[in-house]
């Protein structure tokens, strides 16, 4: 299986990762999630060995068997739809009539075959990131990480590129793959939540769920004291074991989960 062990990087002062580790199992999608500066993309370039680590290995196979989207989505803006997919055929050293075929192929799939002859930079975003997708999965990797491919991108667009990230997986291919959006995340085989360079928790959305400990309860007003955070109209609050709740508890969802696990975890460390 490949992934990240106890992996530690540090920038200067920051400890970026902090002895985290992470599992990419073949055929599964890994949605690794967190705020800004927790780490994702730290990770997914310790993982390509962008950065050096201070600790731990990754394990992963040969570079020219993994697949990378950078969350700029990787398209070169003066190329054609058909020219920067030659161009990342180029660089993996396949042919050019394999390039076209798979190309092809590719463009179909993420319904692109109309945009052929436009430039990168006249693309939308949503079809930008579907491009940069169609590049990284070119030569068929092994391994396939996807830095926030749909930051930016327009519901409709979201839900094309799930739907090509799933394929990738079902026929094999093992995905790694950031993303600011928990409902994204929560459609995901597992869910890897980084905190502050640490990982706050790993596994099955709907587990990771159930492992609040305490309760999340929600009010229409903001209870004093206590910290909270808005969901629509409401105020949720998450309330450690054996204190009493303000309001209704509630079912959390993987978003309060992750806000509840991160308090509750700020909490242990005050102690
Ligand atoms: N090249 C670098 N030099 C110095 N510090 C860095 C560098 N790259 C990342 N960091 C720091 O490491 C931490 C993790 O950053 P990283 O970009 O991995 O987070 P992220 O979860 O991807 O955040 P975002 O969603 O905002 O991109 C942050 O504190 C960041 O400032």
């Amino acid at each position: 299986m490949w992934g990240a062990r106890h992996v530690t990087v540090r920038f200067g002062a920051t400890t970026a990762l902090d002895d985290v580790g992470l599992d990419l199992p073949e055929g599964r999608v890994t949605s690794i999630v967190g705020g800004d500066g927790a780490g994702k993309t730290t990770l997914v370039r310790a993982l390509l060995r962008r950065v050096p680590l201070d600790g731990g290995a990754a394990d992963v196979p040969d570079l020219t068997e993994v697949g990378y989207q950078p969350s700029t989505s990787g398209v070169w803006p003066a190329l054609s739809v058909r020219q920067n997919l030659e161009f990342a055929g180029v660089a993996y050293g396949m042919s050019a009539a394999t390039i076209r075929e798979r190309g092809d192929e590719l463009l179909e799939t993420a319904a692109l075959t109309h945009a052929t002859s436009r430039l990168g930079s006249e693309l939308s975003g949503g079809m930008r990131q579907k491009l940069g997708f169609c590049m990284a999965m070119l030569h068929r990797p092994r391994l396939l990480l996807l830095d926030e491919p749909s930051t930016g991108v327009d519901p409709v667009s979201r839900v094309e590129l799930w739907r090509l990230v799933t394929q990738a997986a079902a026929r094999g291919t093992a995905v790694g793959m950031t993303t600011t959006y928990l409902d994204e995340a929560e459609r995901a085989s597992t869910v890897v939540a980084l905190d502050a360079g640490t990982v706050l928790t790993a596994g099955d959305p709907t587990a990771v769920v159930h492992e609040v400990p305490g309760t999340v309860s929600a009010t229409d007003h903001r209870p004093a004291g206590r910290r909270t955070w808005r969901r629509g109209t409401a105020f949720h609050t998450w309330t450690p074991p054996g204190e009493t709740a303000p309001g209704d508890e509630i079912t959390p969802d993987l978003e309060d989960a992750l806000i509840a696990l991160s308090l509750a975890r700020t909490q242990e460390d005050h102690r």
